[in-house]
């Protein structure tokens, strides 16, 4: 406590700053330490540049090739001056590089965004969490939580409304659920695996990945009734010679079903408060025999080299909601130690921001 007394004291006093700034061994610490408290205080225009980038066109627009102004603007339909000042900000931002001063091009961001459905779903998204974080400190003291745009989203999307919410609620799941299937696939050995049961399982896009990297599993879905519905059109839909077992039920309530060495649990736990995620793992672990895994697949809040993502992306999001929080994997193993599991181990992702996991065994 000392010690940070006196540091904080050190970086807040304006002396230190200016010092810092012309000493030519702490200049360039300053520096950047001065930027990133810039991106803090100026995130939100990033964000909302970034939005338009994508919303307007114009990233799509890029990737098929470099465009004159003209062209941006008929696609973005901004006029010239518009078309001008988003290219400038994104500039600065590299999603976008100008080249001999009237060619556009897409710059580094832009180019590692492209491709990344998962990513563009999310920043479309975005912005209803963006309209929710309007006023932050009332979001925080619960004043307005029930009504959220997102808590209407997933209240929606989870199968309770309109069709096209419910769209773009799967295709959100299931676009950025293909990121999260291949860390699984890197780190865990599913060949060692007779079984995989996937509880909470969506429309499947977790099973189906795993089964065709795996053909030698007996895969199978637990969801709500309407839910796993879905799947099994979209299953049928494709021409696919092994269909996956399907268990239509409430996994809080009903009796998860017998049978598999290994349960998945992908993006569940997260969504859910600690009294009914304890209650959760504990009717998952009554229906596992000893020696059975548990696989629980998420965003953990404290991940190495991914702290921002977890208590501040996270924290927020859920908070917004209305359900859930994100843990750490610590909190997460001390539950798993409280519904009855023997031993768990965290296990190192290549993308923590993607996902991190967890094994667990009855
Ligand atoms: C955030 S989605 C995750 C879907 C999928 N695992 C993925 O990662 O894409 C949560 C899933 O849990 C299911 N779910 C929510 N509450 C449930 C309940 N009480 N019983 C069974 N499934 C439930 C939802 O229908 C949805 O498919």
């Amino acid at each position: 406590m000392r010690f940070l007394g006196w540091r904080n004291c050190v970086l807040a006093s304006r002396g230190f700053q200016r010092f810092a700034a012309r000493n030519p061994v702490l200049r360039p610490i300053a520096r950047r330490r001065a930027a990133a408290l810039f991106d803090l205080v100026a995130g939100f225009t990033y964000s909302q540049t970034l939005f338009a980038v994508v919303e307007s066109g114009l990233l799509e627009r890029l990737e098929a090739g470099p465009a004159l102004l003209g062209q941006i603007e008929t696609v973005t339909k901004l006029d010239a001056a518009a078309a001008q000042r988003l290219l400038r900000a994104a500039a600065a931002l590299d999603l976008v590089e100008e080249v001999e001063g009237r060619w556009w091009v897409l710059g580094r961001h832009g180019a590692a965004l492209c491709g990344n459905d998962g990513a563009i779903a999310m920043i479309r998204h975005h912005r209803l969490l963006y309209a929710d974080l309007v006023d932050p400190l009332a979001l925080l003291a619960d004043e307005c939580r029930d009504s959220t745009r997102l808590a209407r989203f997933w209240k929606y999307g989870a199968g309770e409304g309109a069709d096209e919410v419910a769209a773009e609620y799967s295709q959100l799941m299931a676009i950025s659920q293909q990121a999260v299937a291949d860390e699984a696939l890197a780190v865990f050995p599913f060949s060692d695996c007779g079984s995989l049961l996937d509880v909470g399982g969506g429309n499947g896009t977790f099973l189906r990945r795993i089964g065709k990297a795996h053909p030698q599993l007996r895969v199978a879905l637990f969801d709500l009734p309407d839910v796993v519905a879905l799947a099994q059109t979209a299953f049928a839909r494709e021409d696919t010679s092994k269909l996956p077992t399907f268990h239509a039920g409430n996994f809080f309530d009903d009796s998860i079903p017998r049978g598999y060495d290994l349960i998945s649990l992908v993006r569940i736990l997260h969504d859910h408060d600690d009294v009914p995620a304890l209650r959760l793992l504990e009717n998952i672990h009554r229906s596992m025999t000893s020696g059975a895994r548990l696989m629980i697949v998420e965003p953990m809040a404290k991940a190495r080299g991914a702290e921002a993502m977890g208590d501040a992306y996270f924290g927020l999001y859920l908070w917004a909601m209305g359900s859930g929080r994100p843990r750490s994997a610590s909190e997460i193993q001390a539950m798993l130690g409280a519904a009855g599991f023997r031993s768990s181990q965290a296990v190192q992702t290549h993308q923590p921001i993607v996902t991190s996991i967890i094994i667990a065994t009855a």
